[in-house]
């Protein structure tokens, strides 16, 4: 189910949030939007859905015109940063509660909400209250209930957002294969670049209500179609007066041929890589490097060293 939406314009007031917004979603992808806060990723993700309503431009999902469809007719499933579980109804019944006010059969509900409750991991904890899950695990159960309805298109808004660094990095490689295993058209908002490298397979970047940048993470890494995208993707560093990432500096020991000399300034430890602070005609770039490298080069401040940027 692909989603398209073209030439979409929001105003608040007179704030404008979101400005001739093109955006197309092939059917069955993972795709992130990807930007800083303010800049119309959830407004955008909140018009898709019907939640909100675009002052100019159209929402195509799957072909179909849904601009004017209101969000219960569009078949697309939510989970919002901070989920609404209904807590007062058991984990099983809180993933069947959609096909309950659907009527469906009742053999067919509990069939269905245990291959959500497996799928998801939490089999084991379908009597639970939501109060006696975890903040990664009620997430889980948030999109378990989204899928239960089997909608055309998933929309995820800071899914892990509220959850701390390591549940995270596990919810996302979780998210990763569950949409391998789901295939359904899944939409999401982020503000973490390692998020979005890490599991979309095509990242929007918006900024100030407008596109940056769309396509593969390869792609907006390699070839970022401005500072802003390289900026936001990864590290950066200045080097001859040029913004480049500071683990493709080339460093040396001795003079090779387009090396200039620079001094090192500064160096830290951290983790498994090792950042060197240099001074090199007025300038301090950076450079990043493993810790094997660092050592081969005796780094260390006040030794010299030759930068090569690169192409
Ligand atoms: N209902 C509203 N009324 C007025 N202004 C709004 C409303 N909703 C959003 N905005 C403004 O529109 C801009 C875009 O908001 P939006 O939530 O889409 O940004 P975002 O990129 O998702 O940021 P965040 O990650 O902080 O949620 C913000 O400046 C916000 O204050």
């Amino acid at each position: 189910m692909s989603i398209v939406a073209t030439g979409i314009t929001k105003r608040f007031g007179s704030f404008v949030a979101l400005e001739d917004v093109d955006l197309d979603v092939r059917s069955g992808g993972l795709t992130a939007l990807l930007g800083p806060s303010g800049g119309g990723k959830s407004t955008l993700l909140r018009i898709i859905g019907g939640l909100e309503d675009a002052d100019v431009g159209s929402v195509r999902i799957n072909g179909v015109d849904s601009t004017r469809i209101p969000a219960q007719r569009r078949n697309v499933g939510f989970v919002f940063q901070h989920y609404a579980a209904f807590k007062h109804m058991s984990v099983y019944r809180n993933v069947a509660f959609g096909l309950e006010i659907r009527k469906r059969p009742k053999a067919e509900i509990r069939a269905r909400v245990d291959e959500l409750l497996d799928l998801v991991h939490l089999a084991q904890f379908a009597d639970r209250m939501p109060a006696q899950l975890s903040g990664g695990q009620r997430q889980r159960m948030a999109l378990a209930r989204a899928l239960a309805v089997e909608p055309s298109v998933l929309l995820l808004d800071e899914p892990f957002g509220a959850l701390d660094a390591t549940v995270r990095k596990e919810l996302r490689d979780w998210l990763r294969r569950l949409h391998d295993q789901v295939r359904v058209t899944t939409v999401f908002v982020t503000h973490d670049q390692q998020e979005a490298l890490e599991v979309a397979d095509e990242i929007v970047v918006i900024n100030a209500g407008r596109i940056e940048q769309a396509g593969q993470p390869d792609e907006l890494y390699d070839k970022p179609a401005s500072d802003f995208v390289m900026r936001f993707l990864g590290p950066v560093t200045t080097l001859h007066g040029r913004l480049v990432r500071p683990h493709d500096i080339e460093v040396f020991g001795a003079a090779v041929e387009g090396a200039v000399q620079a001094q090192v300034a500064r160096v830290q430890r951290v983790g498994f890589e090792v950042r060197a602070e240099l001074e090199l005609a007025g300038q301090t770039p950076w450079v990043q490097l493993t810790r094997g490298q660092a050592e081969a080069l005796e780094l260390a401040p006040g030794r010299g060293v030759w930068v090569r940027s690169p192409r």
